[in-house]
């Protein structure tokens, strides 16, 4: 398990303090963690510790002079490579509104596009932000700093927009990220290096690669990628599993190095965790740190009982979409290699990509649903599980009733990471599977079905799931396949365009204008503006140019 830094601790003192004196009303614990020091630790701690002890000063008074504005340890960047309307830029979009939302989208990378100050590489000890080579592009709202999954789409956006350097530019980020660290951490933070995020360089190389066709760059990223699979393919992430023959697999989990509360979000976590003994907390606080290494934070996915945080089980499950991710990367990695002509390499991967395939067909696939499902290594809802998730010793034995049976998009992502290629008879299943689910939605695809209150689940429409979906569905090479992908992409751009057009009273007017069938709470926000989504609108502009020429309807 990681520890943290002497900063991070200090600065989850001032979060806590920060929430006495302000009260937990809109209160964001984690601007207390990317408070940048005027000055050293020491200085700073021993002037905390006298405005408590002799109770003569204010706390705003001591964040005024002690500590700088969270973000303020990033610059804009000048974009070097932005031009207002690059040549080719989104030739197939000719509808002049779609135009024009497309371009405003491609300016939004104005307002996402960051450098590491010169003090934060002086004084590392001073930030939490991790001071990265390169320009960055950030997520945009409370998101300050890099994120790892995040940047693929927003790479996938930067190519749309022709913005190659600085593509180049945050994927060697990541990169630096992987070489330092031996994996990429959940974001540049050095609060979120106690885990990683869903693992998309070697897609995201691979992006860079298509549009390029620059050898030298793969070349560059090949170590960094090497680094990367050890990670999820060591202890503590890798699990042995036998299937119902008694064939022994190997399959990834999500599995975080920490057990305490996240330092961006410590009062929540300790909140979430209340009542619990000693031991019990810190088990849910290391499975609440590795919800968030899956992306997915929080979500009904990973609780024994849907509605209830503190059953948080995340490193006992094996997720379908990480495993598909790893096959996705296997083959990438072994591409490269045969670019690069390390034979061996590309031999060994291809390998590793088809076992990994066969346990997931073996482990994950259910054929009477049509669909791949996560599986559930010990019994859910088996309260007080006397399961160690600090074993890992363990060969499991499959049993059918642990696939967790409830429909996610995340069981459909094996069609965008080349587990089921096209011409595979499961496609056909997945595609009639996927219509029955419940999950496409009139503004693109809910995360579940479950109303559980938590960001990851009924009735969200998160960009990088809509994309998956879509681009998987495309990749089929199946009429219906394609025909689905199409009408999801239609769906999404419309909820996004609607909802950027009528900025100001954006939600209410979205709301009306699709007659009520989005819930009723006002639910879909629309996401255009947030690095990510900028992404995904671009590619999906870009792919399907633009569905609704005429006029947005209801019906
Ligand atoms: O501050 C709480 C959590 O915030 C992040 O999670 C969410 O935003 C990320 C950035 O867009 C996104 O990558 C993630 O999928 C979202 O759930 C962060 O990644 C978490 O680790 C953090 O605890």
């Amino acid at each position: 398990m990681r520890n943290h830094t002497d900063l991070e601790s200090f600065l989850v003192m001032i979060q806590n303090a920060a929430l006495q004196v302000e009260g937990d009303h809109d209160f964001d614990p984690k601007v207390y963690v990317d408070l940048p020091l005027k000055h050293s630790l020491p200085s700073t701690k021993e002037a905390f510790v006298s405005l408590f002890q002799n109770n003569n000063g204010e706390f705003n008074h001591f964040l005024n002079e002690f500590c700088d504005k969270p973000g303020s340890d990033l610059l804009p960047d000048n974009l070097t490579d932005f031009k207002n309307e690059p040549e080719g830029f989104l030739a197939n979009v000719t509808n002049p509104a779609a135009r024009d939302f497309a371009l405003k989208m491609h300016s939004l990378w104005w307002l996402l596009a960051r450098k590491v100050k010169e003090r934060v590489h002086k004084d590392p000890h001073q930030h939490t932000l991790i001071p990265l080579p390169n320009p960055v592009v950030v997520p945009g709202a409370r998101f300050r700093e890099v994120y790892y999954w995040d940047t693929y789409w927003i790479v996938r956006g930067l190519l749309v927009s022709k913005l190659y350097e600085t593509a180049r530019n945050v994927v060697e980020n990541l990169m630096f990220l992987a070489n330092s660290f031996g994996f990429i951490p959940n974001g540049a933070r050095t609060y979120y290096t106690n885990r990683s995020q869903p693992p998309l360089l070697s897609e995201a190389v691979m992006a860079i690669y298509h549009e390029t066709k620059d050898v030298s760059f793969v070349e560059k990223a090949f170590p960094a990628l090497l680094k990367e699979h050890n990670f999820w393919c060591a202890d503590p992430h890798r699990v042995h599993i036998r299937d119902a023959n008694g064939v022994e697999h190997v399959l990834t989990r999500y599995y975080a190095m920490w057990d305490e509360p996240r330092p961006e979000s410590s009062t929540i976590d300790m909140q979430i965790a209340k009542g619990l003994e000693r031991h019990q907390r810190a088990e849910l606080y290391h499975h609440i740190a590795t919800a968030a290494e899956s992306g997915w934070d929080f979500s009904s996915r990973w609780m024994e009982d849907r509605h209830n945080l503190k059953t948080m089980k995340t490193s006992f499950i094996l997720p379908v979409d990480l495993n598909a991710f790893l096959v996705q990367m296997e083959n990438n990695i072994a591409l490269f290699a045969k670019l690069l002509g390390k034979s061996d390499y590309e031999k060994h991967f291809y390998k590793l990509a088809n076992s990994r395939k066969i346990a997931m067909d073996a482990i994950l696939w259910n054929e009477e649903m049509g669909q791949y499902l996560d599986y559930w290594l010990v019994k859910r809802n088996a309260t007080n599980s006397a399961a160690n998730y600090k074993a890992f010793e363990v060969t499991y034995d499959f049993l059918p009733e642990h696939h967790n049976t409830d429909a996610y998009p995340s069981n459909f992502i094996p069609l965008w990471c080349g587990v089921v290629p096209p011409g595979d008879r499961k496609i056909q299943k997945m595609i009639a599977s996927f219509k029955e689910s419940g999950l496409l939605l009139p503004a693109g695809i809910t995360t579940s079905l479950l109303q559980t209150g938590q960001q990851w689940d009924y009735p969200n429409a998160w960009a990088p799931l809509q994309h998956m979906i879509i681009e998987g569905f495309a990749l089929t090479e199946n009429e219906e396949g394609i025909a689905l992908a199409k009408d999801i992409s239609r769906r999404w751009l419309e909820t996004n365009y609607v909802g950027y057009l009528e900025t100001g009273e954006m939600q209410e007017k979205y709301d009306a204008r699709y007659c009520g069938k989005v819930g009723s709470g006002g639910e879909y926000l629309p996401q255009a503006g947030f690095g990510w989504s900028n992404g995904v609108v671009l590619s999906l502009f870009e792919r399907f140019g633009w569905a609704a020429e005429k006029k947005l309807t209801c019906e």
